[in-house]
């Protein structure tokens, strides 16, 4: 019954709201210079800066919708809520998770124009530089991927406003350096450059501030400044704090361009595979090995539209893909780019070898630790009290106050040090380090090249780790449930909640299309504890969390521990529970080809002339932060890198 208030709610919103398609179909032209696969955080984003070219042509396909003016897409406090996990969900079911018992999770993913940034949590901070640089020293040491060399494309990405006086005495921090332009309120349409707008909220919960101090971390100057480890604070949001609604990729990077006439976005467009200049084709027995000379060309993409229609584009530049980790190496494979083996089982001729596509994949983990409170306020109430949410629907629409102007988070992220005792650190330490080619060949499904790649990839995250610059585990805390338990079975009461997500982890797996149906979902192994230290780590990062509940000042709204319950252990509790965190990286890394990479430093596809990739795939290794200002930072760069060859042809 108490559902059925919020069912109102969506109602209410929903008579105001328009769901007819407002995007031009794509005219009678079926050639464009470029091709933009998957709209969402990185698509748009190349899609606005290579049209801002009026002499080049632009089309973005994308599966999804556009759901733009969905209560539950703007309104920041309403994250997670009405469709946003369900028919704007990919929900990526995994392969039987071995050291999760043998359980299936899910991969949340965003299918709408928009993409992720549509339904995620709008946390916007960034990772500690050393990772950044990291990512260089894997490369070659290629100068152009350190975090001095991206700063500018995190900057030139976002369009910052600064906090307000209130929120700085509610305790929001932020150095003004570390961003880009503050967005100019006297100029009259800033947004036209194309950024994403970030700010704070203008609601920040008592207990939030509580646990600030409960957490034991400093107060950070700013969680984007590269430098987040052993700091806790309200993070930055992908939200205008100007009206208080989220902006998403299309906020930032389509709504302000949509009247390009060079630009073109259809929605309901599912790419189904790249199509190759014929001349260049190869047969099933002999695929084109990578490594030799002629590489292959893209013709165009074929896309099937939601009434089942096929159709065909053709490209005369270059195609990108921007579908997300686990839906861009999907299409490669379906084109024939990947394991030939793979390939041949799943009913795909292969035209090209490229052995380690959709390998080296990669997620953050997410495990949970809550209790009772008896807070006044908690994001509970939304659903408990239908006067409650009445009050704050009703603040919200006057003032864009209360409780649905925040998505509630604040962040801090923990040092190894903080986690283990320095003797068992040591060992644990030495034991990763004694274990590293062992891990590395299990990992690299028998690619001697990814094995090396893995290998590196591991020796310079557990070099961070000894330095104690890993930044491995992020704790944050919601005000309000968070855990495994669904609303139905669990007590219908008020929580106080602490995510501990593994950002550091070792663990590699993969994805692979099992069928030569693009509509069916590929089989994906993120392999979730495979290494010890993910197992080990994460453990102690519940156990923090439930210690921090039961922390002054927290103490003092702390009434009993819901989960993981005080009989249960937390070892078993994190196998039974353990989750996605929903950033997928990898799985088309930016590596040397002899390290197992599928990408060049100019995202490239080896091996192919005129096929980038562009989105969360191409990040080599996890990173210490959530991962929305990164893929919007490598899609800024891709754009430059894009035009400057552009210019050289
Ligand atoms: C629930 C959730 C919460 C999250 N919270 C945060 C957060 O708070 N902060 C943060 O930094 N990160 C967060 N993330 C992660 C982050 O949003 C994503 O990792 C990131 O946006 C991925 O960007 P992308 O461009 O690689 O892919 P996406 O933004 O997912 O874009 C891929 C697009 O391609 C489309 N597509 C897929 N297949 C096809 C096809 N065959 N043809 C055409 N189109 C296709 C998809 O529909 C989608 O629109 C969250 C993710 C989720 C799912």
């Amino acid at each position: 019954m108490k559902f059925a208030a919020l069912s109102t709610f969506y109602l209410s919103f929903l008579q105001k709201s328009w769901f007819t398609e407002i995007l031009p179909d794509v005219p009678n032209v079926d050639t464009f210079d470029y091709i933009v696969v998957g709209g969402g955080n990185a698509g748009l984003t190349v899609a606005n800066r290579l049209s801002e070219n009026p002499a080049v042509s632009v089309v973005v396909l994308e599966a999804g919708p556009n759901v733009e003016r969905l209560p539950e897409v703007y309104i920041p406090g309403l994250v997670g809520f009405g469709q946003s996990f369900t028919t704007l969900n990919w929900a990526y079911q995994t392969v039987p998770q071995e050291h999760l018992g043998g359980r299936r999770t899910t991969i949340a993913a965003g299918k709408a124009l928009g993409g992720s940034t549509v339904i995620n949590s709008m946390i916007f901070p960034r990772a500690e530089k050393e990772q950044y640089n990291a990512w260089g020293t894997l490369n070659n040491n290629d100068t152009a991927w350190t975090w001095d060399a991206i700063l500018p494309y995190f900057k030139r990405s976002e369009t910052i406003i600064p906090p307000t006086l209130s929120q700085l005495a509610d305790g929001v921090r932020y150095q003004p350096d570390a961003h880009g332009a503050p967005s100019d309120a006297t100029v009259d349409h800033p947004e036209k450059e194309g950024r994403v707008k970030v700010g704070f909220p203008n609601f920040i919960y008592p207990q939030s501030q509580m646990w600030h101090e409960a957490s034991g971390l400093r107060p950070s100057p700013d969680l984007s400044n590269g430098d987040p480890q052993g700091h806790v604070g309200i993070s930055i949001n992908s939200l205008n704090a100007r009206n208080n609604t989220r902006c998403s990729s299309v906020c930032a990077y389509y709504t302000p361009n949509a009247d390009r006439p060079n630009l073109a976005v259809m929605t309901n467009a599912t790419v189904t595979r790249i199509l190759w200049d014929r001349s260049q084709q190869h047969t099933a027995q002999s695929p084109i090995s990578s490594g030799e000379y002629r590489p292959l060309r893209a013709a165009g993409v074929e896309l099937t539209s939601s009434d089942g229609v096929v159709r065909t584009l053709w490209v005369a530049k270059e195609v990108f893909l921007a579908a997300g980790a686990i839906a861009s190496p999907k299409i490669l494979e379906l084109s024939g780019v990947g394991n030939a083996t793979i390939l041949m089982s799943a009913g795909i001729k292969p035209v090209l070898e490229l052995s380690t596509v959709g390998e080296n994949l990669a997620d953050h983990v997410h495990g949970w630790a809550n209790a009772f409170t008896n807070a006044s306020v908690t994001r509970d109430l939304l659903r408990l009290d239908p006067v409650f949410e009445k009050d704050q629907r009703d603040l919200w629409y006057h003032n864009r106050t209360g409780v649905l102007s925040a998505a509630p988070r604040s962040l801090g992220l923990v040092a190894a040090s903080s986690l283990f005792p320095s003797s068992d650190l040591r060992t644990i330490l030495q034991a990763a380090r004694d274990d590293i080619k062992l891990y590395a060949r299990r990992f690299s499904n028998g690619n001697e090249n990814l094995a090396k790649g893995i290998e590196l990839q591991h020796s310079l995250m557990l070099d961070l780790w000894v330095k104690d610059r890993a930044a491995p585990v992020e704790i944050n805390y919601e005000p309000g449930y968070s855990g495994p338990t669904s609303f139905e079975d669990r007590p219908r009461r008020k929580y106080s909640s602490v995510n501990a997500v593994l950002f550091s982890t070792l663990s590699r797996g993969r994805t692979h299309i099992s069928s030569s149906d693009p509509l069916a979902l590929p089989a994906i192994d993120p392999g979730y504890y495979a290494h010890p230290l993910d197992f080990a780590t994460h453990v102690r990062s519940i156990e923090l969390g439930r210690k921090m509940l039961r922390t002054a000042p927290l103490d003092t709204i702390y009434e009993e521990e819901y989960e993981p319950g005080p009989d249960r252990s937390v070892e078993s509790y994190a196998r039974e529970v353990a989750a996605s965190d929903n950033h997928v990286v990898g799985s088309l890394a930016m590596m040397p080809q002899e390290l197992g990479g599928v990408v060049d430093t100019r995202l490239r596809v080896y091996g192919i002339r005129n096929v980038r990739v562009v989105d969360a795939s191409i990040i080599p290794f996890p990173i210490s932060g959530h991962i929305c200002s990164t893929v919007y930072m490598i899609a800024e760069k891709a754009a430059d890198m894009i035009k400057e060859d552009a210019s050289h042809s």
